[in-house]
């Protein structure tokens, strides 16, 4: 039997004489049910890799440390990734491509919060246009959110062992941060929080999923769009282009110099949620109260603008079980070609509405001007949701030969796509309604039924 397989079994302490490279290894205890981790010293030599993790089963799983993208004349990032996103991320070749430039330069200045309390923010250094990418930047460092893929699906993370896996894989964001360069280093401390521990957990942004198995969050630390501040009610949206591994910050709406840029930093369905339930989620890992308009209101009030998202929620739900009950893969929505037209209007109900004219305008259209009233009134972002009713209501207008309502409501949908300026397919959609109505194929269909 190898001595690996002997350490792995009996958890025993690997002397440094043994293995030079092998710098820590934690284990309290020498019960082979809990997973162990060993962090090594020279991780150029261990080809990147940083930590190595045993689970009870015997399986290894590495943490690798690289700089992404591989290109030497462009800012790169720090990374902790798992084994098989790195591997992924080898197989994709990637071709560097470099971080756009914001769409006019000078458009964001770094000072005091307008907020008590809460630090520096970011503001408008001058008249913002909607849509426009205020930042565009690479972000300092990225990390795997979550435990490895080897870890059962349903091991409950909150229990032994894996409450311990945790701890550890906390040591092991210790070490990263040791290895982060210089300029990275200082960049990092610059950041709110009073150690790298809360400085991470109070910075980064959630980039979602990175190629490979593993498919956990990643967290993405950035030196100058970690400085927004939270909103319910946010002016700016966050865009993260994988293959330019960069963030973008868009406004979603025109913004005049001097105000302060507020973005949401819950998860895509935070805006549906009621006040308490966003206060409980920015307490934790934020630890601040949330003042916004929506959070400052009382009473019935309060109670009102809860049950307006509330309704939302349910139409949110509602138009998931849509997506999933579609006829095809669900990528069809999000395909380049005419997939994603038939695709969206399917799912918009457009194509029963138009053909059966038992089902009066008003019915297909109601749903959705109730759905627009109620973002307007509580100015929330839920720019994909929105998406999808202001485009049904520009079909709509656009069969009953309502010319003026349909190029509104194109607007309205191009409007809500902020990452147009990367380039989206969904802005094709809509734009040719917008600037030609007339040539949709459905144009006027039903007009003799104005509404
Ligand atoms: C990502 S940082 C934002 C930048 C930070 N204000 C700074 O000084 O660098 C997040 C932290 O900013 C503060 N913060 C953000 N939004 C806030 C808000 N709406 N009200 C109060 N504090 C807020 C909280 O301390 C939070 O943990």
């Amino acid at each position: 039997m190898n001595l690996g397989a002997v350490v792995k079994r009996r958890g025993l302490a690997i002397s440094h004489r043994t293995f030079p490279r092998i710098q820590h290894r934690y284990s309290s205890d020498a019960s082979f049910q809990k997973p162990t981790l060993t962090l090594f010293e020279n991780i150029t030599e261990n080809g990147g890799k940083l930590a190595e993790i045993t689970l009870p089963d015997g399986q290894a799983c590495n943490l690798k440390l690289l700089r992404y993208p591989w290109n030497k004349t462009e800012p790169t990032t720090a990374c902790l990734v798992w084994g098989h996103t790195k591997d992924a991320l080898d197989l994709l070749a990637f071709e560097p491509q470099p971080v756009p430039a914001p769409t006019r330069p000078d458009s964001y200045s770094i000072g005091p919060s307008t907020i008590p309390g809460a630090g520096l923010g970011m503001f408008a250094a001058r008249d913002l246009v909607l849509g426009e990418a205020i930042s565009v930047e690479r972000p300092i460092a990225v990390l795997a959110a979550g435990p490895p893929p080897e870890v059962p699906a349903d091991a409950d993370l909150q229990t032994w062992p894996w409450k311990a896996l945790k701890a550890m894989q906390a040591r092991a964001r210790g070490a990263f941060m040791e290895h982060l360069t210089e300029a990275e280093r200082t960049a990092f401390s610059a950041l709110h929080g009073k150690d790298d521990s809360q400085r991470l957990t109070r910075n980064y942004v959630d980039i979602g999923r990175l190629p490979g198995r593993y498919g956990g969050e990643h967290f993405a630390v950035f030196r100058d769009i970690s400085r927004v501040n939270h909103s319910c009610s946010p002016n700016v949206e966050l865009v993260w282009t994988r293959d330019k591994f960069c963030a973008s910050l868009h406004a979603r709406k025109p913004i005049p110099r001097g105000t302060e840029l507020f973005r949401s930093y819950g998860p895509t369905t935070f805006q549906y949620w009621t006040r308490s339930e966003r206060q409980r989620t920015l307490q934790s890992p934020y630890a601040f109260e949330c003042t916004c308009a929506s959070c400052s209101l009382t009473g019935d009030a309060s109670a009102e603008s809860d049950a307006r998202r509330t309704i939302l929620y349910h139409d949110f739900v509602a138009g998931q079980e849509r997506v999933g009950a579609l006829p095809g893969p669900q990528g069809a929505l999000t395909a380049s070609d005419d997939g994603v037209r038939t695709g969206m209007e399917t799912l918009l109900g457009f194509h029963s509405w138009v053909d059966d004219h038992s089902v009066p305008a008003t019915d297909f259209l109601a749903p959705s001007e109730e759905f627009a009233r109620i973002v307007e009134e509580e100015d929330c972002w839920i720019g994909a949701h929105s998406l999808v009713h202001y485009t049904r209501l520009m079909l709509g207008h656009a069969t009953l030969g309502n010319e003026d309502q349909a190029r509104y409501w194109a607007r309205k949908a191009a409007e809500q796509v902020p990452g147009k300026y990367f380039g989206s397919q969904l802005e094709d959609y809509t734009h040719v309604e917008e600037d030609q109505p007339q040539d949709f194929p459905w144009w006027n269909a039903r007009g003799h039924e104005q509404v």
